[in-house]
């Protein structure tokens, strides 16, 4: 410090003989005094006055930033906690806290590590912020781009994602999915055995169970006969630790064995059997193989596409890399949001036997009293009742509550506030589906609301489950289809009960929302899936 200090006081001495000489002799003497005042001051300067001084200045340049860009919408007077703010809240988000946020006005706001962030529980707000490309687009934490490759799809932005998205749409489209169907009812009979024997002796935790079915029926509808049932273990058993990596503050590099560590790992070796997986399907196809998965679809498409000279919708050639990346982000898109609609899904059933009958009469209506009439789409789609039930499942508990976007340049959301660049914009899901005017008793579950033409089926704007604009989910329609065929297969072929614990109904947060205890369930087969 002394040394420093000497520094400074031979700056101090230079800078004054110049001034001395450009100003001429008359203020001479006060100028020398007024510099050699400073020095001392200087002198007198320890490190931590230092320390603490740019610490201040930073703190109150944070405060006054987040007055400044706050403005007149809701959310805390300063910053409690400097720089921080609410950030140890946000590794263990509350459910009840986030409905306090969001009833705390349409545009509300917090500020985390100086990084602001604006809530937005309006519908209307909502349904626009998710629909301005220009202004902002998907926002993923930093870890994101590690674990799923930065060259991969889904953080293209603008024209190149709408382009790339064009030729993803036809995998999922209610034609392609008709071809799916086979394969994913032999997961659902080997899984509900499964289940039948894991709760022999009574009720049991059906989180883990339903997360891996949703991970085996995703693996066997994407990758088909070429992904082995040991493989499709070990994706099931591993890939939680893709979910647990993606924690919304990360060291930036990636140190050895920490959980964004095991989560990259885990990526790679399951993209690399996907990259496997994708060359057997050029090779089958090349063959005239017949599609019956989501890669040979898209092998089919691009062979299609080449034969016909490019004259239908051109889908260019895809490397065995490209289409491992685009079936992983299928695989992280629907794992956590599925699995939680399966939890909820089978709970509000089973505490509900009225529900459970009338699903089960439709099943054996549509199919004419016969259960062992396979799944069809046009079977699917004759399950009206059952497709009711899965839509206020969703409803009532919408498995993505929100979806953070950020902000590209200054974003004039309403009429008085404009998010500003580099904020976050987080469109909320969840108080559109529970919006009173639309849904009477809206936390009531009430399958019938849903009747064609009815006030809830009417109300498309408030339909925020599956986000809206360019990125709406691409599975939405193979979400709702897989759905009512799994519960009606489930109701037919099985008796499952819900065991009711004080923690049932209420909301645990995990990248989705599940059963807070959760979910005790047994299953029993029927021996006779005929009768009602
Ligand atoms: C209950 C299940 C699901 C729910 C509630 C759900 C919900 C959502 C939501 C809210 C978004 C963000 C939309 C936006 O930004 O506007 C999204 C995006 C996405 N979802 Fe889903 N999803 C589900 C299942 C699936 C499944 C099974 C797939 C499989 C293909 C899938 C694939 C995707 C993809 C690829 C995106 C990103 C689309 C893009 O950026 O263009 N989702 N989903």
């Amino acid at each position: 410090m002394d040394s420093f200090n000497d520094t400074a006081q031979q700056v101090v001495a230079n800078t004054s003989a110049t001034f001395i000489d450009l100003i001429g002799d008359l203020k001479q003497a006060d100028l020398t005094n007024a510099l050699l005042h400073l020095s001392l001051i200087w002198q007198n300067v320890t490190g931590w006055q230092i320390f603490f001084t740019l610490l201040i200045s930073a703190i109150s340049y944070d405060q006054i930033m987040y007055q400044l860009r706050k403005g007149a919408i809701a959310g805390p007077r300063f910053k409690f906690w400097p720089f921080m703010g609410p950030f140890l809240e946000s590794m263990d988000p509350k459910f009840e806290e986030y409905k306090a946020k969001w009833a705390s006005g349409p545009l509300s706001c917090v500020s985390i590590f100086h990084k602001f962030v604006v809530i937005v529980s309006n519908r209307d707000l909502a349904r626009k912020a998710l629909q301005s490309p220009r202004y902002a687009k998907p926002c993923v934490v930093d870890v994101a781009q590690k674990i799923l490759r930065p060259t991969n799809w889904v953080f293209l932005d603008g024209k190149a994602h709408v382009d790339y998205r064009k030729g993803l749409n036809p995998l999922f489209s209610k034609k392609a999915l008709e071809v799916y169907i086979p394969q994913q009812e032999k997961v659902m009979d080997r899984y509900l055995n499964k289940f039948v024997e894991l709760s022999k002796n009574g009720p049991v935790i059906f989180f883990h169970e339903f997360r891996e079915y949703m991970c085996a029926i995703s693996l066997k509808t994407f990758c088909g006969d070429y992904i082995t049932d040991d493989q499709i273990r070990a994706v099931a058993d591993s890939y939680y630790r893709v979910t647990a990596a993606l924690e919304l503050v990360n060291f930036p590099i990636i140190l050895p064995y920490t959980k964004p560590w095991y989560g990259r790992k885990i990526a790679d070796e399951t993209m690399q059997v996907f990259a496997g997986c994708a060359q057997m399907a050029k090779d089958r196809m090349a063959a005239g193989g017949t599609p019956n998965c989501v890669m040979d679809n898209w092998v089919t498409s691009m062979l299609n596409s080449q034969k016909d000279g490019n004259k239908g919708t051109f889908i260019r050639e895809f490397s065995n890399k490209e289409i491992s990346e685009a079936v992983f982000t299928f695989l992280f898109a629907a794992q956590d949001a599925s699995s939680s609609l399966c939890c909820w899904l089978f709970q509000i059933v089973a505490d509900r036997p009225d529900v459970l009958k009338k699903i089960r009469e439709e099943q054996l209506r549509v199919r004419e009293g016969d259960p062992s009439k396979p799944l069809t789409l046009d079977l699917i789609d004759k399950m009206e009742y059952t497709y009711m039930v899965v839509k206020e499942a969703l409803r009532i508990r919408p498995p993505v509550l929100m979806v953070p976007y950020l902000v590209k340049k200054n974003y004039p959301i309403s009429e008085n506030y404009t998010v500003p660049k580099g904020a976050m914009v987080i469109p909320t899901l969840y108080p559109a589906l529970h919006d009173p005017e639309v849904y009477d008793d809206p936390d009531e579950f009430v399958p019938e609301r849903w009747v064609k033409g009815g006030k809830a089926d009417l109300a498309k704007k408030n339909w925020l489950v599956f986000g809206a604009g360019t990125h709406v989910c691409l599975g939405q329609t193979y979400v709702m289809t897989s759905f009512t065929a799994w519960i009606g297969k489930a109701i037919m072929f099985t008796d499952f009960k819900h065991k009711v614990t004080p923690d049932s109904e209420k909301i645990k947060v995990f990248a989705t929302i599940f059963p807070k205890d959760d979910l005790f369930m047994e299953f029993k087969k029927r021996e006779d899936p005929s009768k009602i």
